[in-house]
């Protein structure tokens, strides 16, 4: 039996858990960390608002980037392994530092989530031989940009043509949207690194899904990767498919094969 601690109880923790149910014969969602611990439990699972101490085999990420120096830091320090999906919080050193610094100490492994984007792998594969250029392309419909620095660009509503509200390093991006850019920092982290790697954001009222595009080149040859992924029902800023890419990350703990 794994037993397994949530961090977050939003649209891709819900996802998660419903999706888990026909699993519990092997594992157990032991716990729920969240922000409001007003209610005592979630769908019957005690809510902490830390990880608690008890024996625990994964904790997984899906909070927040404030989640991932209050929670995972301590649970890989004291040699939980954890799945991030807040990968963007990465993009600032200390936090990185200090994700290391715990998995070193707690001898264990913080796993990135794939999340709302495929193709890490090749992109990862193609990094060894060495890339040249790496650009990402997130677009996103207006109402996905909404209460983000993104509003700096005038009413995102009363947009009628594609906008792009940020050009620049996947570190930039992942800093200033920490909502919408986690795709921008797990891409750079698997490729050409936060400061390389090339990231334009559109705001696009002729989308009505979350469009992501890879561009790279490199001693492999050329890719290039785009999907067209539809909105969580819960949430327009997140990809359904970053949940079940951590139901996928899950289940290959449990399986006797990983693809
Ligand atoms: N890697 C990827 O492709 C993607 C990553 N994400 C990340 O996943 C996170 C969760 O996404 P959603 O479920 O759609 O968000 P959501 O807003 O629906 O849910 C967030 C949940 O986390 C809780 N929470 C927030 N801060 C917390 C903290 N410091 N400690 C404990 N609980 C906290 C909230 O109370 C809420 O239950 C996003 O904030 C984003 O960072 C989201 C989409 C794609
Ligand atoms: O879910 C998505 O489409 C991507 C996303 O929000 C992110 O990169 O943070």
């Amino acid at each position: 039996m794994m037993h397994v601690t949530f961090i977050g109880a939003g649209a891709i923790a819900t996802e998660v858990f419903n999706r888990l149910a026909p699993y519990h014969n092997a594992l157990e969602i032991m716990a729920v960390v969240r922000s409001d611990t007003s209610s005592r439990t979630w769908h019957d699972v005690p809510v902490h608002a830390s990880v608690p101490d008890d024996y625990c085999d994964l904790v997984i990420e899906m909070a927040g980037e404030a989640a991932v120096t209050q929670h995972v830091v301590p649970a890989l320090r004291n040699g939980v392994p954890c799945f991030i999906c807040s990968v963007g919080a990465l993009a600032a050193p200390e936090v990185q530092a200090a994700v290391r610094g715990a998995a070193q100490q707690g001898g264990t492994t913080a796993q990135l989530m794939s999340g709302a984007i495929g193709s890490l792998d090749a992109l990862a594969a193609a990094a060894v031989g060495g890339l040249d250029r790496v650009h990402y392309t997130g677009r996103k419909p207006p109402a996905a940009w909404q209460g983000t620095a993104a509003e700096a660009h005038g009413s995102l509503q009363a947009l009628t043509y594609p906008t792009v509200i940020f050009e620049g390093s996947a570190r930039d991006a992942a800093l200033k949207y920490p909502q919408n850019a986690n795709v921008a920092a797990t891409i750079a982290l698997s490729g050409l690194g936060l400061d390389k790697t090339r990231v334009t954001l559109i705001a696009d009222p002729c989308v009505d899904c979350n469009v992501h595009h890879i561009e790279a080149s490199g001693a492999f040859g050329r890719l290039d990767f785009c999907s067209h992924n539809l909105a969580s029902p819960d949430n327009p800023k997140t990809s359904a498919l970053a949940a079940w890419s951590v139901v996928r990350a899950v289940l290959d703990r449990v399986s006797a094969f990983r693809s």
